[in-house]
Order: C-alpha cells, then sequence, then structure tokens
C-alpha cells in the first residue's frame, strides 16, 4: 500500500492538555516555526475559545507559520466555530476542527444527549464550520467506545455536510492494536462515502499502546495520523510523533509509504518542546531518550565497533543528532562558532549571533569544551526572552552545614537597583526569599527541578521553576555552571514571565 502518510501535530494542543504545562504566546510560536521545519502536514495550533492567550497564540501562528495547514479546535457549538475562524482566518491553508462524542459513556452523561442529537449537531456544525472554511476536519470523540452502526452513520453524515478529514480517536487510550486496526477497516467499508475524505486517527496512551494502535491504523488504510512531540498529552499522553515516523522510516520494508517528515529536526524539535514545556524526556524514551543511542556493555560496544548496524537499527545522524566534529572552545573564533549554529539549525542574524558569541566566549572561560548541548541551552536561553521587568546585577551567598543561610541580592528594575537581605532554609530558599522581598511579591513555588544539561565538574546546570499565581502557573528557566546563580536567573525568569503574561492579557 503506497502513498504520502499525512502527519498532523497536536503538540501546541492535546500536548498542552498534559497536566502543569502552559505554553505563551512566544513559546508557542517558536514551537509552531519549528514543527514547520520538521515539515509536519498539519499544526493543530490550539483550541482558540479555551482563553485569550490561547486565542492570541492561534491567530499568531496562523499569521506567521507559513507551510503546514493551521488547524484550531471548536466544540461542535457555533460560538466555538466562531472563535476559531476569527483566529485562523488569517492563515494560507487554515482548517477548522469540531468535535463531539459519539460513545453512550459520554453521551449520556457527559453531553446528556440522545444520538439523534448529536448526529443532527455534527451535521449541522459541519455544514456552518464549511460556510466559513473550506477545510474542515471531524471527530468522534470517543469513537472507539462507541457502537460502530451509530459510528457509520455519523461519519455518512459529516461527510455529506462537507468535512474533509473524518478523524477516529481512541480518547481514552482503550484500544488494543488488532481491534482497532479491524474498527478503521470497518469504517472504510461501512461508510457509503468514505472516498470523498481523508481518514484519520488520534490514539491516546493509558495503556501504553497509542503507536502501535496508530501503525495498526494505518495498515489498516488511515491516511492522517494525530501525534505530538514526545507523545506530551492528556493524561498518558498521545501517540508519539518521533515513534510513528522512525518506526515508518526504518521499517520500510514493513509499510509502503512515506511521511514528509525532515527527520534530522526530529532531535532539535524535541529539546526545544522539553525545555519550553518544562516536561523532562525520560532517559530510555524511544528515538529521543538521552540514552537511545548510548551503548553501555563490553558486548555490545564491541558489536558497534566492528559494524554499528549489529546494535543500532537506525543512526543518530538519522534524527538529528550530531557526532561533534569541531571542539568549540576560548580559542575559537566567530567563524567556527557560527558555523556550528547553522549546522545545529539556528539561523541568527549578525546582532545576535554577536550577542551569544560574547555569551559562549564568558562560558568557554569557565569549561574546558564547549558542546552542542551547552550551545543548545545557551541559543535556548535567548529565543525564550521576554520583556525583562527584573534583572539580577549582584548576589552573595553564605551558606554551611551549621550556619543559617543568609542572601543579599541587588536587582535592576530600569535604572533602579533594590537591594534586599534574606534569611533561608538552604543557599536556594535565601536567595528565593531576598528575590520576593525585591520584587514586594508573596510567590507560591510550585515546582523546582534541576538538571545537568552538560557533563563534567563544570557541567552546566539548569533550573526549571514553577511559580503559581491566581491558580496560573508560571515557568522559568536558568542556566549557568553555578547551580545557585541558574536557580534565582530561572525564578527571576519565572517573576518576569507573570508579569509580562498579565500585562499582555
Ligand atoms: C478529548 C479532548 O481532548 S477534547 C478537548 C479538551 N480540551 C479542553 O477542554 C481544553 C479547553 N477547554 C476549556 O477551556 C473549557 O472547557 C471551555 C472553554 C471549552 C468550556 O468551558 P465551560 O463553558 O466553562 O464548560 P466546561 O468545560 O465546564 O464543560 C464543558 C461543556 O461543553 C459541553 N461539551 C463538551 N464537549 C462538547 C462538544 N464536543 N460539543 C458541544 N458541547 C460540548 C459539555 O457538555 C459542557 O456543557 P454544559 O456547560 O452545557 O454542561
Ligand atoms: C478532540 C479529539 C480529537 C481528542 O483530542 C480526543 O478524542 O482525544
Amino acid at each position: 500500500m503506497a502513498g504520502k502518510i499525512h502527519i498532523f501535530d497536536t503538540t501546541l494542543r492535546d500536548g498542552e492538555q498534559s497536566p502543569g504545562v502552559s505554553l505563551n504566546i512566544q513559546e508557542k510560536l517558536q514551537i509552531a516555526a519549528q514543527l514547520a521545519k520538521l515539515n509536519v502536514d498539519v499544526i493543530e495550533a490550539g483550541f482558540p475559545i479555551a482563553s485569550k492567550g490561547d486565542f492570541e497564540a492561534v491567530r499568531a501562528i496562523a499569521q506567521k507559520i507559513e507551510g503546514p495547514i493551521i488547524a484550531g479546535l471548536a466544540r461542535a457549538e457555533k460560538k466555538d466555530i466562531d472563535r476559531a475562524w476569527e483566529a485562523l482566518q488569517y492563515a494560507k491553508r487554515p482548517r477548522i476542527h469540531t468535535f463531539i462524542a459519539t460513545s453512550e459513556i459520554h453521551m449520556q452523561h457527559k453531553l446528556r444527549m440522545s444520538r439523534e442529537e448529536v448526529l443532527n449537531r455534527a451535521i449541522e456544525m459541519v455544514k456552518y464550520a464549511r460556510s466559513l472554511c473550506e477545510d474542515i476536519e471531524f471527530s468522534a470523540e470517543d469513537a472507539f467506545r462507541s457502537d460502530p452502526a451509530f459510528l457509520y452513520q455519523v461519519f455518512e453524515g459529516v461527510i455529506a455536510a462537507g468535512a474533509r478529514v473524518i478523524n477516529i480517536p481512541d480518547t481514552v487510550g482503550y484500544a488494543t492494536p488488532v481491534e482497532f486496526g479491524r474498527l478503521i477497516r470497518n469504517i472504510k467499508e461501512n461508510v457509503s462515502n468514505i472516498d470523498q475524505a481523508m481518514v484519520s486517527v488520534h490514539c491516546h496512551n493509558d495503556l501504553g499502546m497509542a503507536v502501535a494502535n496508530t501503525l495498526a491504523a494505518l495498515e489498516n488504510g488511515a491516511q492522517q495520523l494525530e501525534c505530538t512531540i514526545n507523545g506530551l498529552g492528556e493524561r498518558a499522553g498521545n501517540a508519539a510523533l518521533e515513534e510513528i515516523v522512525m518506526a515508518l522510516h526504518t521499517r520500510k520494508d514493513w509499510f509502503n509509504g512515506a511521511t514528509g517528515i525532515i527527520t534530522e529536526q526530529i532531535h532539535r524539535t524535541s529539546t526545544l518542546v522539553s525545555k519550553l514545556t518544562g516536561v523532562s524526556v525520560q532517559p530510555n524514551k524511544a528515538i529521543v531518550g538521552n540514552n537511545a543511542f548510548a551503548h553501555e556493555s563490553g558486548i555490545h560496544q564491541h558489536g558497534v565497533l566492528n559494524e554499528r548496524t549489529t546494535y543500532e537499527i537506525m543512526t543518530p545522524e538519522s534524527v538529528g543528532l550530531k557526532e561533534n566534529q569541531m571542539v568549540l572552545g576560548k580559542h575559537s573564533g566567530r567563524h567556527a562558532f557560527e558555523e556550528r549554529l547553522k549546522e545545529l539549525g539556528f539561523s541568527l542574524n549578525k546582532e545576535e549571533i554577536e550577542e551569544c558569541f560574547v555569551k559562549f566566549k564568558d562560558l568557554a572561560d569557565k569549561k574546558k569544551i564547549v558542546s552542542d548541548q551547552d550551545l543548545e541551552a545557551l541559543l535556548s536561553e535567548k529565543i525564550t526572552e521576554i520583556p525583562e521587568t527584573y534583572v539580577m546585577d549582584y548576589f552573595h551567598i553564605s551558606s554551611g552545614n551549621k550556619t543559617v543561610s543568609t542572601s543579599t541580592v541587588k536587582l535592576l528594575k530600569e535604572d533602579i537597583l533594590i537591594e534586599e537581605a534574606s534569611t533561608g532554609d538552604g543557599p536556594v530558599d535565601a536567595i528565593f526569599k531576598a528575590i520576593e522581598k525585591a520584587v514586594g511579591m508573596e510567590i507560591i513555588l510550585a515546582e523546582y527541578f534541576l538538571k545537568a544539561v552538560t557533563s563534567g565538574k563544570d557541567a552546566l546546570g539548569e533550573v526549571t521553576v514553577k511559580i503559581r499565581k491566581n491558580g496560573t502557573l508560571y515557568l522559568g528557566r536558568g542556566i549557568s555552571t553555578d547551580i545557585i546563580e541558574a536557580s534565582a536567573k530561572a525564578y527571576i525568569n519565572a517573576i518576569n514571565k507573570m508579569i509580562y503574561t498579565e500585562q499582555e492579557n
């Protein structure tokens, strides 16, 4: 079975439904730009009626990102569809994605609607959406647990009403591959007008079978696969884009069809999404985990040294991991630096390169070798910049096992220098309390996470914090070879984001 396999990325919609994840407009734009470089076919940019922020993000992506179709989600409600269209109309290739649940459990307990009402609503709303936009996708939420006969009737109705894509979600991740494949085949055989629409699937990972179910659907005729980077998504997540794509890339003998994904962009996309969402990738995660291409045991190492394919079914290069060919350190110049940035896929203007070069030299003074990961960490700090209300000018820490930790900080707010000191339960607590006094706010720290982004005693430490205000979480990141400095930077970054977001709304 040959043909193009369409990749529908929903990292910015279902992926953002991961508990604790909230992306601002700039972050969503960065991810969308990277998804365009990855060459996905569709970017589901958000759920415009959900919030002003989500609406603005979908609109900004529709205005600025070219290449993929830009989709926005809407319930089978006129007001949702209107709001989605208001944001999407700027896109070169807009798509309204509307949905309603078709399973008895959802219709009875959630929607409190009869089958007839759901069928009529689905048809009516697809017709309405189609009056605004050419490209309409319809999803039957909880399709896998729906009565197949009813499902066929709904799909037949919405296709006749103008849906171009019909999506079959396993909303709660209940299916097994054989069952899910069979459902797709039955839909293809029993929906009389199916040839007028593209068949899509959307699988959740509650039982760890999202990717397997997606591939089973593909074998049985699905043409569009919905997925997210790193498998992010509601509860246990969605089918992971990188796993689906690399399964198809690696097992061309198994399935005769191809996605348009530029696989060399996979690693970079995964890293960006992990950094901006604050959700780390487990080391043994297929394709994008740190250990995915690492060989630890002697027998494996021996085999790989003789012939890579003894233990490698795909190359690290195929997902964009490079062996470091040029060592960057404090004696390197701008040419080598710029070249390396290009190789890593960053496109910066002269001014930005100069700014990063200064940061790179500062780091090279502290570290012997600046690795690709160091550079990505530095650069991602630059690309996530937002207006800085507060900037750290100075800090001092006094700490020990028999003394109370104390900290002094000086923060700059425009030209005004604010100095405060505090004690705390350890140096990080002391500096956080001093920062809180300086900004004059009581801050609730919801999460604190420290990891080494590079190796060695002089490793760069990356701190991620989440602070909470009025029920909203704000994520901040800071990078330094000094973990107290990284912590303070992350805290101030989160506070600046909070101030920025409040001003934007
Ligand atoms: C399977 C999925 O992932 S679906 C997408 C899930 N994503 C989200 O929910 C994130 C964004 N959601 C939100 O911001 C909010 O839920 C909103 C803005 C959409 C709605 O908020 P509220 O109006 O406060 O309603 P609330 O979320 O409490 O309840 C959902 C309502 O939508 C109805 N509803 C749910 N799905 C649909 C649908 N597909 N079509 C029409 N109505 C629906 C429910 O029956 C309920 O109606 P009711 O208020 O008349 O009882
Ligand atoms: C809206 C649909 C596609 C969905 O997210 C689901 O059913 O999981």
